[in-house]
């Protein structure tokens, strides 16, 4: 579905290669997270794969096609993304969640693309905002919005750039719960950062640790140890099992 390939990309204005060397890979209908410390490369492997920024080396295949040959308006149906700042124009949530089935309608939306929304709307218990213009909404009211319209696009791959960030307790577990349920019902593969490891486990299927430019682990969720965490994070963690739940403790609850 998703496959990287020895990926590297540099920034002109950086002195050194950001990307040196990622390998990963993704299955229809799978959820990857992405971590690593601050500045690790994950928005700028994003960005790579979205065609924000171009690789100095190394191939990405979506689908089986190499993503640098793939039409940017085709790459932009089959890809959605929320990245960690959202801007919207003056438009109704209703009309920005819309916007997310564009690609599908063209000029004029049909009964189909509004039943879609509308359902969306339901889902993510929207309701009392449809009508408000997004511009006068939270930031995590905006971050729902930006979701719900990724959603709608019903894209091949959503990729998150820290979806939760903006988040309360209530919306972080509404938001993954539904991404985890579309990913599931309509095959979409979605990748997304998350700082939150406890919130990581509970959302993905695979893992990938970011660390000096490549991804140093990868795998299911026993891939994810007090070892691993420590190399990537120079932290120290406790993993235990509650109740059949994986928590990992950080900070004075290790103790
Ligand atoms: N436009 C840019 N020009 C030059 N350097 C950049 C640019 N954008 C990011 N960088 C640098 O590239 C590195 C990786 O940044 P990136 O935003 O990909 O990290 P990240 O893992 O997403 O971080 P965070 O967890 O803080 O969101 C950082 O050192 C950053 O300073």
């Amino acid at each position: 579905m998703l496959k990287v390939s020895n990926l590297c990309f540099r920034y002109r204005r950086h002195g050194r290669d950001v990307l040196r060397n990622v390998n990963l890979e993704l299955g229809r209908g799978e959820i990857g997270i992405l971590l690593g410390k601050n500045g690790s490369g994950k928005t700028t492997l994003f960005k790579n794969i979205l065609g924000l920024c171009t690789p100095s080396d190394g191939t990405i295949l979506f689908e089986g096609e190499e993503l640098v040959k793939m039409p940017v308006r085709e790459r932009a149906k089959r890809i959605a993304y929320v990245p960690q700042e959202i801007h919207f124009g003056e438009l109704s949530v209703f009309d920005s969640i819309l916007m997310g089935r564009v690609s599908y309608f063209g000029l004029k939306a049909g009964h189909d693309d509004y039943a879609a929304v509308e359902k969306i709307i339901a889902d993510m218990h929207l309701e009392a905002f449809a009508d408000r213009n997004v511009s006068e909404l939270s930031g995590g009211e905006r971050q729902k919005i930006a979701i719900a319209r990724a959603m709608a696009q019903e894209p091949g791959l959503m990729i998150f750039d820290e979806p939760t960030g903006n988040l309360d307790i209530a919306n972080e577990q509404l938001i993954i719960r539904e991404a985890k349920k579309l990913a599931k019902e309509k095959q979409i593969s979605i990748l997304s950062s998350l700082h939150d490891l406890n919130q990581a486990m509970d959302f993905g299927d695979r893992f990938f640790f970011l660390k000096d430019g490549a991804v140093k682990y990868a795998g299911d969720s026993t891939c994810i140890s007090e070892a691993v965490i420590k190399d990537i994070f120079d932290i120290d963690v406790r993993i235990v099992e509650i109740n059949h739940e994986t928590i990992i403790l950080t900070g004075g609850k290790r103790e």
